[in-house]
């Protein structure tokens, strides 16, 4: 399913369709193009826990999709017991995955669309919190839009860009972070490549990120993760782009385990390293990434991956999902507002979402 020229997702990666929410099952990847619906809050959960969506943008969109879908059938006749019902979908919505703070960010929304919008009538109210829903992700395909624009000044002709998991159309609206830099760069005629680490122990590069690259025409390498230091000491790398899960105030950026990594050897091998991230990843209520909370995996993942067993029953697993990259280590961060630079406590600040 190849398509030329301007990349653009068959389907929307996430989107709500007469009363359902429709979405790509990126679990099934690449082998598989699947849409699947979810007809309850818990089918949503189960969607975001499992990453048939993932991606902090659009685990935020799922989110505000889930939220709305949960109060959908509410029998309510007044505000206080609808707005009961609608705390207690997004608490549970909430405990779905700790890292991505879009999704509570997204949650909160809908919570302060409801306040605001308290004197309508529930039917009314229902409507009002959907189309907020809709805005978040006609928000989120501009604010991508916007950051590859800003990226792709960054890039010049015949760069090659190393990046890790998938920061593209699939964990966003439909257009991606540090993949929008990339689309934007070859749609304005740079002619650029791209080094993809595979992402263990989920591979969200080798399933997603290359699939979205080889569908956008661009040429794209899978490599193991173990192998990003020797391509850089090859000289193949001229800069880094990664998305991010959260960042904190003082620009330290929680993303995919195994960023930490990139950076350290980005930053041995004098390569800029850069995180392409909305403003709705942005966490300044943080002060540093010390406070980000990091998702723990299933040990499943690391030791039977894909239904093959590649490490003896009954081995200890240690299976963070993500780690911290400390701003010292960021040349900089490309948000819909523009790349801000060290120290990011001031840059960061004038960009808060
Ligand atoms: C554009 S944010 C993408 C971000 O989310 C991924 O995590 P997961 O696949 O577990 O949802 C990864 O950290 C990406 O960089």
């Amino acid at each position: 399913m190849a398509t030329k020229g301007r990349r653009k997702m068959p389907i929307p990666t996430i989107e709500w369709v007469d009363g359902r929410i429709h979405l790509i099952d990126q679990t099934l990847l690449p082998n598989e193009f699947k849409q699947i619906y979810c007809d309850d809050v818990e089918s949503v959960w189960e969607a975001i826990k499992s990453l048939r969506v993932r991606g902090a943008p659009a685990i935020g969109i799922a989110g505000a999709l889930g939220a709305v879908l949960g109060i959908w059938k509410s029998k309510a006749t007044n505000y206080p017991d609808f707005a009961a019902e609608l705390k207690k979908v997004t608490d549970y919505l909430a405990t779905s995955r700790p890292t991505a703070v879009n999704l509570f960010w997204a949650l909160t929304r809908i919570e302060q669309t409801a306040e605001k919008h308290k004197d309508l009538e529930i039917e009314q109210l229902k409507g009002v919190l959907l189309d907020e829903a809709q805005n978040i992700i006609e928000e989120d395909r501009a604010r991508c839009r916007a950051i590859g624009q800003h990226g792709l000044n960054l890039l010049r002709n015949g760069d090659t860009i190393l990046t890790h998991c998938n920061a593209g159309g699939l964990a966003t609206s439909d257009y991606g972070t540090a993949l929008a830099v990339m689309f934007s760069a070859h749609e304005s005629g740079k002619n650029i490549s791209v080094y993809a680490d595979e992402t263990r122990p989920l591979l969200q590069g080798a399933r997603l990120t290359a699939w979205e690259l080889m569908q956008a025409g661009i040429d794209v390498t899978l490599i193991c993760d173990n192998m990003a230091a020797q391509v850089m000491k090859e000289g193949k790398i001229q800069c880094a782009i990664v998305g991010a899960d959260r960042i904190a105030a003082n620009g330290d950026t929680a993303n995919k385990i195994g960023t930490y990594n990139v950076a350290i050897l980005a930053k041995v091998h004098d390569i800029p390293f850069y995180v392409a991230a909305p403003t709705s990843t942005l966490d300044l209520s943080l002060k540093t990434g010390d406070l980000i909370p990091i998702e723990q995996r299933a040990a499943e993942e690391v030791t039977e991956g894909f239904g093959s067993r590649t490490a003896p029953e009954g081995v200890k697993v240690y299976s963070p999902a993500f780690d911290v990259t400390p701003a010292h280590l960021i040349t900089a961060i490309i948000t819909e507002k523009g790349i801000a630079h060290p120290p990011y406590e001031e840059s960061l600040a004038s960009q808060g979402d």
